[in-house]
């Protein structure tokens, strides 16, 4: 579960990222975060992954109080989430496989258990194929994708996306979306942040909508 309790971020020097922002997204619920350039979007992400602090108010992931977290607390945080990022943020000079292994190498897991778990991973986004191939062998597409396996190979009970459809045609957009939907079909809580209005339209999640660092929520 995702809870905001009346959260303000400002960056030193800066207006108000975010004002009073109140919401909270269910375990298990999936929702889009729309706004113009600017609006907040990444920083209120930011926030609930521990990278940004607030201000003011509380940030809650799985009732645990981010923003109060020290710093070595913030892996154990991170562990129960997934990032996305619009830049997918693969290392070139590793292969598709390594770079989704990354995060089970750190946490220091039996080289059977990355290696199935990889596996898992890569069928899931249809790239079991290519985990020998290093990044700039792949489409735009295809490297997105090799950055949501990354950041589904532990299992997370969160998934946060950052524009993950920015660089891509309407085709992949619409793909990468029903990637999500599926994880959160599977229990897992969903929050995507895009600009892409077309995108989400038609689509039954709810929708927070950023205006000047102002949380609108819609449906
Ligand atoms: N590290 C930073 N230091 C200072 N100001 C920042 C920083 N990051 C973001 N901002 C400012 O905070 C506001 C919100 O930015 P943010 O990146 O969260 O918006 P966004 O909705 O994600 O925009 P975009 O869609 O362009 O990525 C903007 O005014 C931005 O200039």
């Amino acid at each position: 579960m995702i809870q905001f309790q009346r959260v303000s971020k400002v960056y030193s020097g800066g207006k108000p990222a975010l004002q009073n922002i109140n919401f909270t997204l269910l375990p298990g619920e999936m929702a889009f975060l729309t706004g113009h350039s600017g609006a907040g979007k990444s920083t209120l992400m930011r926030l609930i992954c521990g990278l940004e602090k607030a201000n003011d108010g509380k940030v809650l992931l799985n009732g645990i109080d981010v923003s109060r977290l020290k710093r070595q607390e913030m892996p154990f945080l991170r562990r129960t989430i997934g990032m996305i990022f619009q830049d997918h943020q693969l290392l070139m000079d590793h292969t598709v496989y390594d770079n989704v292994a990354i995060p089970l190498i750190i946490l220091g897991k039996a080289p059977e258990e990355i290696r199935r778990r990889v596996s898992a991973s890569l069928d899931k986004v249809g790239l079991l194929n290519k985990m020998k191939f290093y990044p700039i062998q792949l489409s735009g597409g295809e490297q997105q994708r090799v950055g949501i396996a990354r950041a589904i190979v532990n299992h997370p009970n969160v998934l946060l996306a950052d524009e993950p459809t920015g660089n891509l045609d309407d085709k992949l957009s619409k793909d990468i979306l029903k990637l999500f939907e599926e994880f959160n079909q599977t229990g897992v809580t969903v929050l995507m942040a895009t600009h892409n209005m077309a995108l989400v339209r038609h689509k039954q999640h709810r929708i927070l909508h950023l205006n000047q660092g102002h949380l609108e929520v819609k449906n």
